[in-house]
């Protein structure tokens, strides 16, 4: 497994994750004995083919979908062994998603939509936390837009908004799936800028599934998977270093 602390105990691990799709003949194995362990405070881009798992890895490290094998451990804590409404629970407390298309409530204003999980998760204190999400859309840099509608804010503000929302609930692991697929490369750029700043200012852990070599070159590494299986890694990459592994993969595979 690959850690960069053997000490601390990882916001997020999965150990020989698996995950079948099916059964017989028909059935895919998505993942095949995936171990990978992301330390409190890092950036981890997770990049491969398309079909190669990385969205079934998201899912299941997400406490989304309940893998065929192997464990997941939040901040330690075993998912897979909780039942269902304790893993809602902890899906909804700690863990924070971002997704390509945003996912915002269009009827809930910024900070409403910010609230949410906090309701959701009947943690609402009242005055308290409205401070809490008013500093929060200040930080991703939402400043006077506090009370806007989704339709009133552009695609990069309405991905800040559910970056503020990812982190309200002080998650153990923000899980990002292709969280700028659908921006331009000027607003891409800041809103992975952004994604940096929650991992070096306020020590959030983000782990980003994306096909763009410019997008994982924010992150302290790359995971590449091949056919549900962890290939290989790089640490402190550059786009054109992703872009050159991501056309060499098969070596990586034949190495491993
Ligand atoms: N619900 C499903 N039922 C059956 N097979 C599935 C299902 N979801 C995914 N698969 C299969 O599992 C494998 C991994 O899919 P997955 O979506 O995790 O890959 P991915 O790397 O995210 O791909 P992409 O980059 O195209 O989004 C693929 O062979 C896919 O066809």
């Amino acid at each position: 497994m690959h850690t960069d602390t053997a000490t601390t105990t990882p916001a997020l691990a999965v150990v020989g994750l698996g995950h079948q799709y099916g059964d017989g003949p028909t059935a895919v194995r998505a993942l095949d004995h995936v171990d990978l362990a992301f330390a409190p405070g890092t950036f981890t881009a997770v990049m491969g083919p398309s079909g190669s798992g990385k969205s079934t890895f998201l899912t299941c490290a997400g406490a989304l979908e309940r893998p065929t094998a192997g464990s997941v451990l939040v901040a330690g804590q075993d998912v897979t062994e909780l039942d269902e409404d304790a893993r809602t629970r902890l899906r909804r407390e700690r863990i924070g998603f971002v997704f390509q298309s945003f996912h915002l409530l269009p009827y809930l204003t910024a900070a409403q939509n910010v609230a949410l999980p906090l309701r959701l998760a009947s943690r609402w204190g009242g005055g308290r936390h409205r401070a809490s999400v008013a500093a929060l859309l200040d930080t991703v840099g939402l400043a006077g837009r506090h009370d806007r509608l989704p339709s009133e804010l552009s695609g990069g503000q309405q991905q800040r908004v559910a970056i503020a929302r990812a982190l309200v609930t002080s998650p153990a692991v923000v899980l990002a799936d292709e969280p700028t697929g659908a921006l331009d490369s000027r607003t891409a750029g800041e809103v992975l800028a952004l994604l940096r700043t929650c991992v070096d200012e306020l020590g959030q852990t983000v782990v980003m599934v994306t096909h763009d070599p410019v997008a994982a070159a924010y992150a302290d590494r790359v995971a590449f998977l091949v056919d549900g299986r962890v290939a290989g890694w790089m640490d402190a990459p550059t786009a054109d270093a992703v872009a050159g592994q991501l056309a060499h993969l098969d070596e990586l595979e034949a190495a491993s």
